[in-house]
């Protein structure tokens, strides 16, 4: 069946959609070349409208290994080519497979080359998924319709549960957990207490954690005051890190702001630089929104930016063992070179104690 992606600016895409789901949300672009399930399955893509800049994708297949969480998060997807004969030793099953099995609205056969054009001079904004023979008044109806904004209520935990087995007790504080993130802080001799995002700090510090990880997740840092005001009242308690949105929260709770990026940093390629070392690290990332340096409070020392736009990329306190960064250290496209953060954290829980 003929297809649309419809955007608010007026612009339209033609494609084939992948069975007859429809939907809307945020576009926005990711570049990178592989993950395409890992993305698919990124809590932080919930109410967002994902276009794969690659122009083929499901070529390896999918496997519920890949999973980041139980479900795939995003309103949409925007595919170029997909491949029909997945080819790899880890392929379960074909990527056409898993999305329908999802009914996730996707528009496949799109330019999406041109789509990020668009994004990228334009920014992201409010887009539709749609049957090519719908009219245009259910278009103009649909596109109008607000944007949802309770995105982390929409995939944190539902109920608190125990990851790992390892010498470090850690609490986290789930607004969008990635899987990748749990085996991670495991690899690094932690257990993970994992807790819904409405949990108070009394409930965080009740099993006496050695540390406090706060977890990306969807939307503004604005629309989630409540968290900001618990991370508020953990700082100086116990050593905390935080990824992506946790770092958001973090910066936000100790009197910084942050602000919207026109277009996003999503994929797998981007360089930051540790300035504490002065060298240059490939990251993947997925965040449309930054930390400011306008207003940064005299207790941030920012370690990390960004070599592309020099946007804020990691912090740490000037005098209290809370680490955090924007980009996402759990993920590793190739090389795993950015999992020394990990390290650095159980460090900081381990002097901690002393
Ligand atoms: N991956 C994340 O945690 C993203 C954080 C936030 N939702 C942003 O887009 O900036």
């Amino acid at each position: 069946m003929k297809g649309l992606l419809i955007l608010e600016n007026g612009a339209r895409f033609e494609g084939d959609l992948l069975g007859t789901v429809e939907g809307l949300g945020e576009l926005v672009f990711n570049t990178g070349m592989t993950g395409y399930q890992e993305c698919f399955t990124d809590p932080s893509y919930e109410g967002q409208i994902l276009t794969l800049t690659y122009p083929l994708i499901g070529n390896y297949g999918a496997n519920d290994l890949f999973m980041q969480n139980r479900k795939p998060a995003a309103a949409g997807y925007v595919l170029d080519q997909i491949a029909d004969h997945p080819s790899n030793w880890e392929c379960k099953e074909k990527i056409t497979d898993f999305i329908e099995r999802y009914h996730v609205p996707c528009l496949y056969n799109v330019d999406t080359r041109a789509v990020t054009r668009m994004v990228r001079t334009q920014g992201v904004m409010k887009a539709i998924i749609v049957s090519a023979d719908r009219s245009e008044e259910f278009i103009q109806a649909e596109l109008a319709k607000p944007l949802h904004r309770d995105q982390v209520e929409r995939v944190t935990t539902a109920y608190p549960y125990t990851y790992g087995n390892g010498k470090y007790q850690v609490s986290l504080l789930d607004c969008g957990l990635k899987k990748n993130i749990l085996v991670s802080l495991a690899a690094n001799d932690c257990t993970v207490h994992v807790f819904p995002a409405h949990t108070s700090a009394e409930e965080l510090l009740a099993g006496n954690p050695d540390g406090i990880f706060l977890s990306p997740g969807p939307g503004d840092p604005k629309d989630v005051p409540y968290v900001v005001d618990t991370v508020k009242k953990l700082i100086g308690k116990r050593p905390i890190f935080g990824i992506c949105l946790g770092i958001q929260m973090l910066a936000t709770a100790l009197g910084g702001h942050t602000f919207k990026l026109p277009f996003g940093h999503r994929g797998s390629n981007h360089p930051v630089k540790d300035l504490r070392t002065g060298r240059v690290y490939i990251t993947s990332q997925n965040h449309g929104y930054a930390i400011s340096d306008e207003g940064l409070p005299d207790s941030i020392v920012v370690t990390h930016r960004s070599v592309n736009d020099g946007t804020i990329e990691g912090i740490r306190h000037k005098t209290l063992p809370i680490q955090a960064v924007q980009y996402h250290p759990e993920a590793s496209p190739g090389p795993k070179d950015n999992f020394y953060l990990f390290a650095e954290f159980t460090k900081a829980m381990e002097e901690f104690k002393k």
